[in-house]
Protein backbone atom coordinates (compact mmCIF):
# COMPACT_ATOMS: atom_id res chain seq x y z
CA UNK A 1 0.00 0.00 0.00
CA UNK A 2 1.48 3.44 -1.08
CA UNK A 3 1.67 6.51 1.29
CA UNK A 4 -0.80 8.02 -0.05
CA UNK A 5 -2.92 5.15 0.92
CA UNK A 6 -1.76 5.39 4.22
CA UNK A 7 -2.55 9.65 4.62
CA UNK A 8 -6.26 8.32 3.26
CA UNK A 9 -6.87 6.06 5.98
CA UNK A 10 -5.34 8.38 8.58
CA UNK A 11 -7.69 11.41 7.66
CA UNK A 12 -11.02 9.16 7.63
CA UNK A 13 -10.22 8.25 11.22
CA UNK A 14 -9.71 4.34 10.49
CA UNK A 15 -6.42 2.83 12.14
CA UNK A 16 -3.54 3.29 10.92
CA UNK A 17 -2.15 0.57 8.43
CA UNK A 18 1.36 0.10 8.89
CA UNK A 19 3.43 -1.60 6.46
CA UNK A 20 6.93 -2.01 5.28
CA UNK A 21 6.28 -0.10 2.72
CA UNK A 22 9.82 1.61 2.59
CA UNK A 23 8.41 4.93 1.69
CA UNK A 24 6.17 4.91 5.15
CA UNK A 25 9.79 5.49 6.49
CA UNK A 26 10.55 8.97 4.42
CA UNK A 27 10.50 12.08 5.91
CA UNK A 28 7.93 13.34 3.08
CA UNK A 29 5.81 10.84 4.16
CA UNK A 30 5.39 12.49 7.90
CA UNK A 31 5.03 15.64 6.06
CA UNK A 32 2.01 14.32 4.11
CA UNK A 33 0.57 12.96 7.75
CA UNK A 34 0.80 16.89 8.77
CA UNK A 35 -0.73 18.73 5.65
CA UNK A 36 -3.48 16.38 6.03
CA UNK A 37 -3.89 16.55 10.24
CA UNK A 38 -7.55 18.38 10.85
CA UNK A 39 -5.81 19.67 14.43
CA UNK A 40 -2.63 21.05 12.47
CA UNK A 41 -3.33 24.45 13.15
CA UNK A 42 -3.51 24.18 16.82
CA UNK A 43 0.44 23.93 17.04
CA UNK A 44 0.12 27.81 16.21
CA UNK A 45 -1.67 28.57 19.40
CA UNK A 46 1.92 27.32 21.89
CA UNK A 47 4.78 28.27 22.28
CA UNK A 48 6.86 25.71 21.84
CA UNK A 49 10.54 26.61 23.47
CA UNK A 50 13.33 26.91 20.74
CA UNK A 51 16.59 25.40 20.70
CA UNK A 52 18.04 28.67 21.34
CA UNK A 53 16.22 29.45 24.44
CA UNK A 54 16.57 25.70 26.24
CA UNK A 55 20.48 26.63 25.62
CA UNK A 56 20.23 30.35 26.72
CA UNK A 57 21.81 30.84 30.22
CA UNK A 58 19.12 33.59 30.57
CA UNK A 59 15.32 34.05 29.70
CA UNK A 60 15.70 36.43 27.78
CA UNK A 61 13.25 36.21 25.37
CA UNK A 62 13.66 38.01 21.59
CA UNK A 63 10.27 38.24 20.40
CA UNK A 64 10.98 39.18 17.12
CA UNK A 65 13.17 35.74 16.78
CA UNK A 66 10.28 33.54 18.16
CA UNK A 67 9.14 32.68 14.77
CA UNK A 68 12.15 31.92 12.82
CA UNK A 69 14.40 30.02 16.26
CA UNK A 70 14.16 26.63 15.12
CA UNK A 71 11.93 24.68 17.84
CA UNK A 72 12.93 22.80 20.07
CA UNK A 73 11.22 18.82 19.55
CA UNK A 74 8.76 18.80 22.56
CA UNK A 75 7.32 15.39 23.60
CA UNK A 76 7.17 16.09 27.35
CA UNK A 77 3.68 17.46 27.57
CA UNK A 78 3.23 14.38 30.37
CA UNK A 79 4.92 16.43 32.51
CA UNK A 80 4.63 19.97 31.88
CA UNK A 81 2.56 21.13 28.92
CA UNK A 82 3.74 23.72 27.22
CA UNK A 83 2.26 27.45 27.07
CA UNK A 84 -0.69 28.73 25.07
CA UNK A 85 -0.01 31.85 23.32
CA UNK A 86 -3.37 33.64 24.45
CA UNK A 87 -2.12 32.67 28.15
CA UNK A 88 -0.12 35.90 28.37
CA UNK A 89 -3.56 37.78 27.15
CA UNK A 90 -5.67 36.10 30.29
CA UNK A 91 -3.16 37.04 32.58
CA UNK A 92 -2.77 40.61 31.22
CA UNK A 93 -5.68 41.20 31.88
CA UNK A 94 -6.47 40.19 35.19
CA UNK A 95 -3.45 42.23 35.70
CA UNK A 96 -5.47 44.91 34.52
CA UNK A 97 -8.71 44.17 35.76
CA UNK A 98 -7.44 43.82 39.40
CA UNK A 99 -5.57 47.16 39.18
CA UNK A 100 -7.69 49.39 37.44
CA UNK A 101 -11.10 48.05 39.49
CA UNK A 102 -9.88 46.85 42.67
CA UNK A 103 -12.22 44.85 45.16
CA UNK A 104 -15.30 45.97 42.32
CA UNK A 105 -13.24 43.60 40.04
CA UNK A 106 -15.07 40.54 42.03
CA UNK A 107 -18.39 41.74 41.19
CA UNK A 108 -18.88 44.21 38.14
CA UNK A 109 -18.53 42.88 34.61
CA UNK A 110 -16.65 44.44 32.38
CA UNK A 111 -17.61 44.97 28.42
CA UNK A 112 -13.76 44.37 27.58
CA UNK A 113 -13.08 41.24 29.80
CA UNK A 114 -12.33 38.20 28.56
CA UNK A 115 -13.64 36.43 32.05
CA UNK A 116 -16.56 37.51 33.90
CA UNK A 117 -16.15 38.99 37.06
CA UNK A 118 -13.57 37.59 39.64
CA UNK A 119 -16.47 35.58 41.86
CA UNK A 120 -17.55 33.98 38.71
CA UNK A 121 -14.67 32.67 36.96
CA UNK A 122 -14.90 28.91 39.01
CA UNK A 123 -18.24 28.23 37.35
CA UNK A 124 -16.17 29.65 33.76
CA UNK A 125 -13.48 27.09 34.22
CA UNK A 126 -15.92 24.39 34.88
CA UNK A 127 -18.00 25.16 32.02
CA UNK A 128 -15.11 24.71 29.92
CA UNK A 129 -13.54 21.41 31.68
CA UNK A 130 -16.54 19.50 31.48
CA UNK A 131 -16.75 18.59 27.96
CA UNK A 132 -12.78 17.29 28.49
CA UNK A 133 -13.17 14.72 30.82
CA UNK A 134 -16.54 13.57 30.08
CA UNK A 135 -18.69 14.97 32.71
CA UNK A 136 -21.76 17.65 33.19
CA UNK A 137 -20.47 21.03 34.67
CA UNK A 138 -22.22 20.68 37.63
CA UNK A 139 -19.74 17.02 38.31
CA UNK A 140 -16.51 19.39 38.08
CA UNK A 141 -14.94 21.71 39.84
CA UNK A 142 -11.63 23.71 38.96
CA UNK A 143 -10.00 24.09 42.54
CA UNK A 144 -6.75 23.23 44.61
CA UNK A 145 -4.13 20.98 43.95
CA UNK A 146 -4.35 17.51 42.78
CA UNK A 147 -2.87 15.96 45.98
CA UNK A 148 -5.07 18.23 48.20
CA UNK A 149 -7.83 17.37 46.10
CA UNK A 150 -7.14 13.81 46.55
CA UNK A 151 -7.25 14.46 50.35
CA UNK A 152 -10.60 16.72 50.58
CA UNK A 153 -12.23 13.67 48.29
CA UNK A 154 -10.97 10.76 50.64
CA UNK A 155 -12.20 13.04 53.59
CA UNK A 156 -15.97 11.92 51.42
CA UNK A 157 -15.26 9.24 49.91
CA UNK A 158 -12.96 6.75 52.16
CA UNK A 159 -15.26 6.47 55.65
CA UNK A 160 -13.86 3.54 56.84
CA UNK A 161 -15.48 0.95 59.40
CA UNK A 162 -14.04 -1.60 61.54
CA UNK A 163 -14.92 -3.97 58.65
CA UNK A 164 -14.46 -2.24 55.99
CA UNK A 165 -11.41 -0.06 56.09
CA UNK A 166 -9.09 -1.04 52.96
CA UNK A 167 -7.61 0.73 50.44
CA UNK A 168 -6.25 -0.81 47.19
CA UNK A 169 -4.16 1.48 45.13
CA UNK A 170 -1.19 0.30 42.75
CA UNK A 171 2.17 -0.89 44.24
CA UNK A 172 3.79 1.94 41.96
CA UNK A 173 0.89 4.38 42.34
CA UNK A 174 2.71 7.90 42.16
CA UNK A 175 4.38 8.84 45.17
CA UNK A 176 1.84 11.63 46.13
CA UNK A 177 -0.89 9.10 45.68
CA UNK A 178 0.59 6.45 48.05
CA UNK A 179 1.53 9.18 50.68
CA UNK A 180 -1.90 10.28 50.68
CA UNK A 181 -3.51 7.34 50.86
CA UNK A 182 -0.85 6.16 53.86
CA UNK A 183 -1.85 9.35 55.67
CA UNK A 184 -5.03 8.93 55.43
CA UNK A 185 -5.13 5.17 56.66
CA UNK A 186 -3.04 6.55 59.94
CA UNK A 187 -5.71 9.73 60.01
CA UNK A 188 -8.38 7.23 60.55
CA UNK A 189 -5.76 5.34 62.84
CA UNK A 190 -5.35 2.18 60.55
CA UNK A 191 -1.89 0.77 60.08
CA UNK A 192 -0.98 1.15 56.66
CA UNK A 193 0.68 -2.38 56.33
CA UNK A 194 -2.50 -3.88 57.10
CA UNK A 195 -4.75 -1.42 55.51
CA UNK A 196 -3.24 -0.41 52.21
CA UNK A 197 -3.78 -3.08 49.47
CA UNK A 198 -0.94 -2.93 46.89
CA UNK A 199 -1.30 -4.01 43.34
CA UNK A 200 2.30 -4.88 42.08
CA UNK A 201 2.97 -5.89 38.93
CA UNK A 202 3.60 -9.83 38.13
CA UNK A 203 6.59 -8.90 35.86
CA UNK A 204 9.04 -6.64 36.38
CA UNK A 205 10.45 -5.89 33.37
CA UNK A 206 7.45 -5.79 31.90
CA UNK A 207 5.47 -3.89 35.39
CA UNK A 208 1.95 -3.30 33.92
CA UNK A 209 -1.14 -4.30 35.23
CA UNK A 210 -4.02 -6.32 33.72
CA UNK A 211 -7.51 -6.11 34.14
CA UNK A 212 -8.33 -9.44 35.38
CA UNK A 213 -5.21 -8.91 38.16
CA UNK A 214 -7.02 -5.64 39.06
CA UNK A 215 -10.29 -7.61 39.48
CA UNK A 216 -8.69 -10.17 41.36
CA UNK A 217 -7.09 -8.30 43.76
CA UNK A 218 -10.81 -6.56 44.18
CA UNK A 219 -12.40 -10.10 44.47
CA UNK A 220 -9.57 -11.33 47.34
CA UNK A 221 -10.23 -7.96 49.55
CA UNK A 222 -13.62 -7.31 48.58
CA UNK A 223 -15.15 -7.94 52.74
CA UNK A 224 -12.78 -5.67 54.05
CA UNK A 225 -12.31 -2.40 51.78
CA UNK A 226 -13.57 0.47 51.91
CA UNK A 227 -12.06 2.44 48.44
CA UNK A 228 -10.04 1.73 45.42
CA UNK A 229 -7.71 4.48 43.84
CA UNK A 230 -6.60 3.95 40.92
CA UNK A 231 -4.49 6.38 38.00
CA UNK A 232 -6.55 6.59 34.92
CA UNK A 233 -3.23 6.36 32.91
CA UNK A 234 0.22 5.11 35.37
CA UNK A 235 2.86 7.61 35.40
CA UNK A 236 5.69 5.26 34.71
CA UNK A 237 4.49 2.72 32.10
CA UNK A 238 1.74 4.86 30.19
CA UNK A 239 -0.68 2.03 30.70
CA UNK A 240 -4.52 3.20 29.86
CA UNK A 241 -6.61 1.12 32.15
CA UNK A 242 -10.04 -0.19 31.73
CA UNK A 243 -12.01 2.63 33.78
CA UNK A 244 -15.47 1.48 32.72
CA UNK A 245 -15.37 -2.14 33.68
CA UNK A 246 -12.73 -1.74 36.94
CA UNK A 247 -15.30 0.68 38.23
CA UNK A 248 -18.49 -1.67 37.30
CA UNK A 249 -17.04 -4.50 39.48
CA UNK A 250 -15.59 -1.91 42.29
CA UNK A 251 -19.48 -1.09 42.53
CA UNK A 252 -20.49 -4.78 42.13
CA UNK A 253 -18.19 -5.13 45.37
CA UNK A 254 -20.09 -2.18 47.12
CA UNK A 255 -16.62 -0.51 46.73
CA UNK A 256 -16.32 3.14 46.03
CA UNK A 257 -13.49 4.24 43.52
CA UNK A 258 -11.60 7.17 42.74
CA UNK A 259 -9.59 7.41 39.63
CA UNK A 260 -6.34 9.97 39.33
CA UNK A 261 -6.82 11.23 35.92
CA UNK A 262 -3.29 13.13 36.00
CA UNK A 263 -2.02 11.23 33.58
CA UNK A 264 -5.24 11.17 31.31
CA UNK A 265 -7.22 14.73 31.33
CA UNK A 266 -6.60 16.31 28.30
CA UNK A 267 -4.87 13.35 26.88
CA UNK A 268 -7.56 10.69 25.85
CA UNK A 269 -11.44 10.87 25.70
CA UNK A 270 -12.45 10.29 29.38
CA UNK A 271 -15.93 9.38 30.10
CA UNK A 272 -16.23 9.77 34.01
CA UNK A 273 -20.03 10.63 34.18
CA UNK A 274 -21.20 7.60 31.59
CA UNK A 275 -18.33 5.41 33.63
CA UNK A 276 -20.15 5.94 36.51
CA UNK A 277 -16.66 6.86 38.42
CA UNK A 278 -17.10 8.05 41.78
CA UNK A 279 -14.73 11.09 42.55
CA UNK A 280 -11.80 11.98 39.97
CA UNK A 281 -8.66 14.59 40.45
CA UNK A 282 -6.54 15.56 38.24
CA UNK A 283 -4.07 18.54 37.82
CA UNK A 284 -3.48 20.96 34.93
CA UNK A 285 -0.50 21.42 34.46
CA UNK A 286 0.21 18.29 31.99
CA UNK A 287 -1.58 17.62 28.95
CA UNK A 288 -3.49 21.05 29.95
CA UNK A 289 -1.14 23.18 29.66
CA UNK A 290 -1.90 25.49 32.42
CA UNK A 291 1.27 26.27 34.09
CA UNK A 292 3.72 24.18 36.56
CA UNK A 293 1.37 23.47 39.83
CA UNK A 294 -1.45 25.70 38.67
CA UNK A 295 -4.62 25.19 39.49
CA UNK A 296 -6.49 21.33 39.53
CA UNK A 297 -9.65 19.88 38.85
CA UNK A 298 -11.79 17.15 40.78
CA UNK A 299 -15.26 15.18 39.73
CA UNK A 300 -17.75 13.97 41.52
CA UNK A 301 -20.60 11.96 39.69
CA UNK A 302 -23.66 13.54 40.25
CA UNK A 303 -25.43 10.53 41.96
CA UNK A 304 -22.89 11.95 44.68
CA UNK A 305 -23.45 15.45 44.92
CA UNK A 306 -27.22 16.35 45.83
CA UNK A 307 -28.07 18.36 48.39
CA UNK A 308 -31.61 18.50 50.11
CA UNK A 309 -31.98 22.43 50.06
CA UNK A 310 -33.24 22.46 53.94
CA UNK A 311 -31.46 19.76 55.11
CA UNK A 312 -28.13 18.94 53.66
CA UNK A 313 -26.36 17.07 56.58
CA UNK A 314 -29.90 14.35 56.41
CA UNK A 315 -30.41 13.89 52.58
CA UNK A 316 -29.27 9.84 52.48
CA UNK A 317 -27.26 11.07 49.04
CA UNK A 318 -25.41 14.00 50.99
CA UNK A 319 -21.47 13.17 51.03
CA UNK A 320 -20.17 14.68 54.52
CA UNK A 321 -16.91 16.90 53.66
CA UNK A 322 -14.62 18.76 54.63
CA UNK A 323 -16.06 22.08 53.55
CA UNK A 324 -15.46 26.24 53.24
CA UNK A 325 -17.34 29.12 52.28
CA UNK A 326 -16.72 28.62 48.28
CA UNK A 327 -18.83 25.39 48.24
CA UNK A 328 -21.91 26.86 49.99
CA UNK A 329 -25.01 28.50 48.31
CA UNK A 330 -24.01 31.34 46.19
CA UNK A 331 -27.07 33.35 46.89
CA UNK A 332 -26.18 33.36 50.71
CA UNK A 333 -22.54 33.01 50.31
CA UNK A 334 -22.21 36.75 51.32
CA UNK A 335 -24.86 36.66 54.16
CA UNK A 336 -21.94 35.82 56.66
CA UNK A 337 -24.80 33.44 59.00
CA UNK A 338 -22.68 30.74 59.55
CA UNK A 339 -25.38 28.28 57.94
CA UNK A 340 -23.44 25.94 55.50
CA UNK A 341 -25.92 24.95 52.52
CA UNK A 342 -23.80 23.45 50.06
CA UNK A 343 -23.80 24.31 46.50
CA UNK A 344 -25.29 21.28 44.37
CA UNK A 345 -22.73 18.87 42.53
CA UNK A 346 -18.67 19.24 42.45
CA UNK A 347 -19.01 23.05 43.38
CA UNK A 348 -19.85 22.62 46.37
CA UNK A 349 -16.38 20.71 47.44
CA UNK A 350 -14.86 24.03 47.22
CA UNK A 351 -13.16 25.13 50.04
CA UNK A 352 -11.97 28.86 49.26
CA UNK A 353 -12.20 31.51 46.53
CA UNK A 354 -10.29 30.46 43.54
CA UNK A 355 -6.76 32.32 42.86
CA UNK A 356 -8.04 34.22 39.60
CA UNK A 357 -4.49 34.72 38.26
CA UNK A 358 -4.29 30.70 37.75
CA UNK A 359 -7.73 30.31 36.56
CA UNK A 360 -6.96 32.00 33.77
CA UNK A 361 -4.23 30.15 32.60
CA UNK A 362 -6.70 27.12 33.02
CA UNK A 363 -9.14 28.75 31.03
CA UNK A 364 -6.97 29.77 28.30
CA UNK A 365 -5.83 26.54 27.97
CA UNK A 366 -9.26 25.17 27.86
CA UNK A 367 -10.42 27.78 25.31
CA UNK A 368 -8.19 26.06 22.63
CA UNK A 369 -9.16 22.27 23.74
CA UNK A 370 -13.17 23.10 23.70
CA UNK A 371 -12.43 24.37 19.59
CA UNK A 372 -11.75 20.50 19.06
CA UNK A 373 -13.45 16.89 21.00
CA UNK A 374 -11.64 15.08 22.53
CA UNK A 375 -12.55 12.91 20.33
CA UNK A 376 -10.44 14.10 17.64
CA UNK A 377 -7.66 15.11 20.07
CA UNK A 378 -7.87 10.92 20.82
CA UNK A 379 -7.76 10.02 17.23
CA UNK A 380 -4.76 12.30 16.23
CA UNK A 381 -3.06 10.90 19.29
CA UNK A 382 -4.14 7.36 18.48
CA UNK A 383 -2.38 8.12 15.10
CA UNK A 384 1.00 10.10 16.26
CA UNK A 385 1.85 7.40 18.75
CA UNK A 386 1.41 4.49 16.45
CA UNK A 387 3.44 6.18 13.95
CA UNK A 388 5.78 6.67 16.64
CA UNK A 389 6.03 3.44 18.32
CA UNK A 390 5.97 1.55 14.03
CA UNK A 391 8.87 3.87 13.59
CA UNK A 392 11.21 3.40 17.01
CA UNK A 393 10.35 -0.47 15.94
CA UNK A 394 10.91 -0.86 13.06
CA UNK A 395 12.99 1.75 11.34
CA UNK A 396 15.29 0.80 9.69
CA UNK A 397 14.18 -1.79 7.80
CA UNK A 398 17.76 -3.35 8.40
CA UNK A 399 18.42 -2.50 11.55
CA UNK A 400 20.09 -5.52 13.43
CA UNK A 401 19.10 -6.16 17.48
CA UNK A 402 21.82 -4.14 18.58
CA UNK A 403 20.59 -0.97 16.81
CA UNK A 404 17.55 -1.47 19.19
CA UNK A 405 19.07 -1.55 23.06
CA UNK A 406 15.51 -0.85 24.65
CA UNK A 407 12.15 -2.29 25.19
CA UNK A 408 8.73 -0.70 25.38
CA UNK A 409 7.04 -1.14 28.58
CA UNK A 410 3.91 0.70 27.67
CA UNK A 411 1.41 -1.68 26.04
CA UNK A 412 1.48 -1.81 22.44
CA UNK A 413 -2.20 -2.30 21.99
CA UNK A 414 -3.35 1.39 21.60
CA UNK A 415 -6.50 1.57 23.24
CA UNK A 416 -4.47 0.97 26.32
CA UNK A 417 -2.32 3.54 26.63
CA UNK A 418 -2.70 7.46 25.86
CA UNK A 419 -0.10 9.95 24.37
CA UNK A 420 3.11 8.52 26.29
CA UNK A 421 5.35 5.88 25.08
CA UNK A 422 7.98 4.51 27.50
CA UNK A 423 10.85 2.82 26.87
CA UNK A 424 13.41 0.75 29.08
CA UNK A 425 17.16 1.22 28.46
CA UNK A 426 19.87 -1.56 28.35
CA UNK A 427 21.96 -0.90 31.37
CA UNK A 428 24.18 1.57 31.22
CA UNK A 429 22.80 3.70 28.32
CA UNK A 430 20.39 6.58 30.25
CA UNK A 431 22.93 9.27 30.87
CA UNK A 432 24.78 9.32 27.12
CA UNK A 433 21.24 8.55 25.36
CA UNK A 434 19.63 11.54 27.58
CA UNK A 435 22.99 13.79 26.43
CA UNK A 436 22.67 13.34 23.11
CA UNK A 437 18.66 13.95 23.18
CA UNK A 438 19.69 17.22 24.79
CA UNK A 439 22.28 18.26 22.19
CA UNK A 440 19.78 18.11 19.57
CA UNK A 441 17.33 19.91 21.68
CA UNK A 442 15.01 17.04 22.07
CA UNK A 443 12.78 17.23 25.50
CA UNK A 444 11.61 14.47 27.12
CA UNK A 445 12.11 12.74 30.60
CA UNK A 446 13.69 10.26 32.43
CA UNK A 447 12.72 7.84 34.99
CA UNK A 448 16.17 6.48 36.63
CA UNK A 449 17.46 4.28 36.30
CA UNK A 450 16.80 3.50 32.48
CA UNK A 451 13.19 4.59 31.12
CA UNK A 452 12.47 7.28 29.04
CA UNK A 453 8.80 8.72 28.60
CA UNK A 454 8.41 10.67 25.33
CA UNK A 455 4.80 12.05 24.62
CA UNK A 456 3.98 13.57 21.52
CA UNK A 457 1.19 15.77 22.35
CA UNK A 458 -1.32 15.82 19.37
CA UNK A 459 -2.29 19.48 19.97
CA UNK A 460 1.06 20.84 19.38
CA UNK A 461 3.16 18.18 17.76
CA UNK A 462 3.82 17.16 14.43
CA UNK A 463 4.33 13.59 12.34
CA UNK A 464 7.86 15.42 11.37
CA UNK A 465 8.91 15.98 15.01
CA UNK A 466 8.24 12.12 15.57
CA UNK A 467 10.00 11.17 12.63
CA UNK A 468 13.19 13.72 13.18
CA UNK A 469 12.92 12.31 16.86
CA UNK A 470 13.45 8.74 16.07
CA UNK A 471 16.42 9.29 13.87
CA UNK A 472 17.72 11.49 16.70
CA UNK A 473 17.01 8.90 19.41
CA UNK A 474 18.12 5.54 17.37
CA UNK A 475 21.47 7.17 16.65
CA UNK A 476 21.81 8.98 20.03
CA UNK A 477 21.28 4.88 21.05
CA UNK A 478 23.94 4.13 18.76
CA UNK A 479 26.14 6.18 20.34
CA UNK A 480 25.79 5.12 23.68
CA UNK A 481 26.28 1.90 22.98
CA UNK A 482 29.29 2.34 21.11
CA UNK A 483 30.34 4.25 24.22
CA UNK A 484 29.49 1.92 27.23
C1 LIG B 1 -0.31 10.51 39.11
C2 LIG B 1 0.14 11.74 39.86
N1 LIG B 1 -0.30 11.95 41.11
C3 LIG B 1 0.10 13.03 41.81
C4 LIG B 1 0.96 13.96 41.29
C5 LIG B 1 1.36 15.12 42.15
O1 LIG B 1 0.56 16.17 41.90
P1 LIG B 1 0.57 17.56 42.68
O2 LIG B 1 2.01 17.88 43.02
O3 LIG B 1 0.04 18.51 41.68
O4 LIG B 1 -0.26 17.40 43.87
C6 LIG B 1 1.43 13.79 39.96
C7 LIG B 1 2.36 14.72 39.31
O5 LIG B 1 3.18 15.38 39.85
C8 LIG B 1 1.02 12.64 39.26
O6 LIG B 1 1.44 12.41 38.02
N1 LIG C 1 4.83 18.53 39.10
C1 LIG C 1 6.14 18.32 38.90
C2 LIG C 1 7.09 19.19 39.41
C3 LIG C 1 8.45 18.97 39.21
C4 LIG C 1 8.84 17.87 38.48
C5 LIG C 1 7.92 17.00 37.97
C6 LIG C 1 6.57 17.20 38.19
C7 LIG C 1 5.56 16.28 37.69
O1 LIG C 1 4.46 16.63 37.47
C8 LIG C 1 5.96 14.91 37.45
C9 LIG C 1 4.84 14.11 36.85
N2 LIG C 1 3.74 13.91 37.76
C10 LIG C 1 5.33 12.79 36.33
O2 LIG C 1 4.57 11.88 36.10
O3 LIG C 1 6.51 12.69 36.12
Amino acid sequence: MGSQQHVRDIKSGSPLPYTDDIRAYRKEYAEALDAQDPLRNFRDEFIIPSKKDLRRKTLAVDESNEASDEKSIYFCGNSLGVQPRSTQKYIEQYLRTWATKGVTGHFVPHDDQLLPPFVDVDSAASKLMASVVGAAQSEVAVMGTLTANLHLLMASFYRPTKEKYKIILEGKAFPSDHYAVESQLRHHNFDPKDGMVLIEPRDLDQPTLSTDQIIKVIDDNASSTALVLLSAIQFYTGQYFDIERITAHAHSKDILIGWDCAHAAGNVDLQLHDWNVDFAAWCNYKYLNSGPGGIAGLFVHERHGSVDEKQPESDDTFRPRLSGWWGGDIKTRFNMENKFLPQPGAAGFQLSNPSVLDINAVVASLEIFNRATMKEVRQKSLNITGYLEHLLMKYPLDAAPEDKPFTLITPSNPAERGAQLSLRLQPGLLDNVLHCLEEKGVVIDERKPDVVRVAPAPLYNTYTEVWEFCQIFLQACKEAVKAR
